[in-house]
């Protein structure tokens, strides 16, 4: 029987897939990274006895054994100052593992000089050279400074062993090696010649003539290396603007990034107060893009500035932002159970749902309500939420004590309101580390704020819905919140399912049939969501480092142009 039951779901998982290609229109061929030639970086076991458990131990050792001191740095130069703060471990506050100052609106004035000289320079580095450096980056993260990037991730943003390694070893190397390939693979066009003996078109990539400002958010240590290293890859230079939350992973990877070869001075790493590095970069005439990943007030807030300001800058500043999200899990009545549990679990509660793509809003068919909440229940309360470093932790704190304090207040609202019931979880206790249990909340108003806004932690909500009213549940799914980045249906009804990937079309960057709503795959699944969650230039994907370029056609004629008249003048 059971047998039976897993042949029909791989048979429809099956179908499902013929019915995302259909959607587009066309047969999708079947392609692998490695028809190209290349792979994304394999995602190590960490078993005990292996070498990269003893090496992460030993790294984990030396990063918690003392708080390492990180320099504002802009070209060749290091600079400190008084205005002095630290980075603590989220599940033990007490204990700083990066000292670090904040640059001051001259000291990111002096940043703007430094890259704007050096784009110059930078951009007649010729590609092959840059993606030599490039792949020799990604070898040093894969190798040398696998186990650092990853102790640094676990102890400074409390990231469990797989946590980091998805992050800041296999995604940040994807990110490193697969855009330098995706360029190398765009740069092969080149424009049409007719008669390349009178004419030859070509067109090259510059950086644009500026800087570029990278402002990269706390949870992903990959994320703040693609933000800042994939405009300089394709010729500019950059500020980089480190989480103070992220501070010492991100120092590791600029270091990284020194070592392979990126001169000095094309990422400068500036530290900061976040509205004073706005306001001095938004203010300069140089100001030539920004990229950014955070929330949507901090994305707005940069929007406007370049607004307000559009007369005094040399180009139109290319804004890039990715933002927050309200994703969800939709389930069918004909889903399966195991694989809805499962999946909104890992989605939900990973990294205490500090994801952007966290499933934070549940809609249930009332049939399925019974098994799916003791499911959840069942598997909530069984998982360990603890310490970062010991394996047995399935998620440790949340990143600091403003986080703890937002997602605190969602839980007390769901305390004091008559429509939403906490089922799960619910305790917060920050007096060593900023703890939250993983939270459950079933609510009787899908429209309650709980359902509405983001709220970037271990809470997600359930609205359980009637069986015969599918269609008008998906219209709410659709249309009760302004973000639009991940969402997953799971259903085994194929009609359904065909129904689902139109209704829902606009309501998620990256849609998921049968999977939860989280762990794109640099390559695999191009990740941006749009609405308000953000511009979607889908970082992981082959258009993205275009983006930071600033395309050149040039014509070049080979016959001497010998009168100004044209034939028909002539008769
Ligand atoms: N869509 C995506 O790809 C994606 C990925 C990761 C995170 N996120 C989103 O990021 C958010 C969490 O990250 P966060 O808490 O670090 O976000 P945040 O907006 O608080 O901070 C992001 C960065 O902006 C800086 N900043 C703050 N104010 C600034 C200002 N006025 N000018 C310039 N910089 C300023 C911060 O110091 C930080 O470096 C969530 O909303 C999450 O959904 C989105
Ligand atoms: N790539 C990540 C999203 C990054 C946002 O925080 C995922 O899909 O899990």
């Amino acid at each position: 029987m059971l047998s039976a039951c897993k042949q029909t779901f791989s048979s429809n998982l099956q179908s499902n897939y013929r019915i995302a290609t259909r959607c587009l229109g066309s047969v999708v061929p079947d392609l692998k990274l490695s028809d190209f030639g290349i792979q994304n970086e394999p995602v190590l076991t960490y078993l005990k006895g292996s070498k990269e458990r003893a090496e992460l131990e030993k790294a984990l050792q030396e990063i918690s054994s003392k708080t390492e001191e990180v320099p504002i740095v802009i070209g060749d130069k290091e600079f400190r100052n008084n205005d002095i703060h630290y980075q603590v471990m989220p599940h033990n506050h007490k204990k700083q593992i990066a000292k670090f100052y904040y640059a001051d609106k001259n000291l990111v004035q002096k940043a703007i000089d430094v890259a704007t000289e050096t784009q110059q320079k930078w951009d007649r580095t010729p590609f092959p050279e840059r993606l030599r450096i490039w792949e020799k980056a990604a070898s040093l993260m894969a190798n040398e400074y696998r186990a650092k990037l990853n102790a640094a991730t676990m102890l400074g943003q409390a990231k469990t062993i797989i946590q980091a390694e998805i992050d800041s070893a296999a995604e940040l190397i994807d990110f490193f090696r697969i855009n330098a390939y995706f360029l190398k693979e765009a740069t092969k066009y080149q424009p049409i010649s007719e008669d390349p003996k009178v004419t030859k078109n070509s067109m090259r990539y510059r950086g644009f003539d500026g800087f570029v400002a990278a402002i990269s958010p706390f949870n992903f240590t990959a994320i703040g290396g693609n933000l800042a290293y994939t405009p300089a890859l394709m010729g500019n230079a950059v500020l980089w603007k480190p989480s103070d939350t992220a501070l010492l992973s991100n120092w590791v990877t600029f270091q990284i990034c020194r070592e392979a070869g990126v001169p000095p001075g094309v990422v400068n790493f500036v530290p900061a107060d976040g509205p004073v590095f706005g306001d001095t970069i938004t203010a300069s005439p140089h100001l030539a893009g920004i990229n950014f990943t955070g929330s949507v007030p901090t994305f707005t807030r940069l929007w406007k500035q370049v607004a307000q300001n559009i007369g005094i800058y040399r180009n139109f500043p290319r804004l890039i932002g990715e933002c927050g999200g309200k994703n969800y899990h939709f389930v069918h009545p004909s889903a399966d159970v195991e694989t809805v549990v499962n999946g909104t679990i890992r989605s939900a509660f990973e990294f205490c749902g500090q994801k952007c793509s966290a499933c934070s809003r549940m809609y249930v068919p009332e049939s399925l309500w019974p098994q799916i909440k003791k499911g959840l229940l069942e598997k909530r309360s069984q998982l360990k939420i603890g310490d970062p470093t010991d394996p047995k932790s399935f998620t440790s704190a949340v990143i600091d004590k403003k986080a703890f304090d937002r997602i605190k207040s969602y839980i007390d609202h769901a305390k004091n309101s008559p429509n939403l019931e906490i089922i799960g979880g619910g305790k917060c206790d920050d007096s060593v580390g900023y703890f939250i249990e993983p939270t459950i909340v079933q609510t009787k108003d899908p429209h309650d704020k709980i359902m509405k806004e983001e709220i970037f932690g271990p809470v997600l909500s359930i609205y359980v819905y009637k069986d015969n009213q599918v269609k008008e549940t998906m219209d709410i799914v659709a249309n009760s919140t302004s973000f639009a980045l991940t969402g997953a249906v799971f259903a085994q009804d194929e009609n359904f399912l065909k129904q689902a990937v139109e209704d829902l079309k606009m309501t998620a960057g990256n849609f998921y049939i049968n999977d939860k709503s989280t762990g794109s795959v640099v390559g695999q699944q191009p990740f941006g969501g749009a609405r308000l969650s953000g511009t979607n230039d889908k970082a992981g994907g082959p258009h993205y480092c275009l983006r930071w370029g600033n395309p050149q056609a040039i014509k070049e004629t080979f016959v001497p142009l010998k009168e100004i008249d044209y034939p028909y003048m002539k008769q």
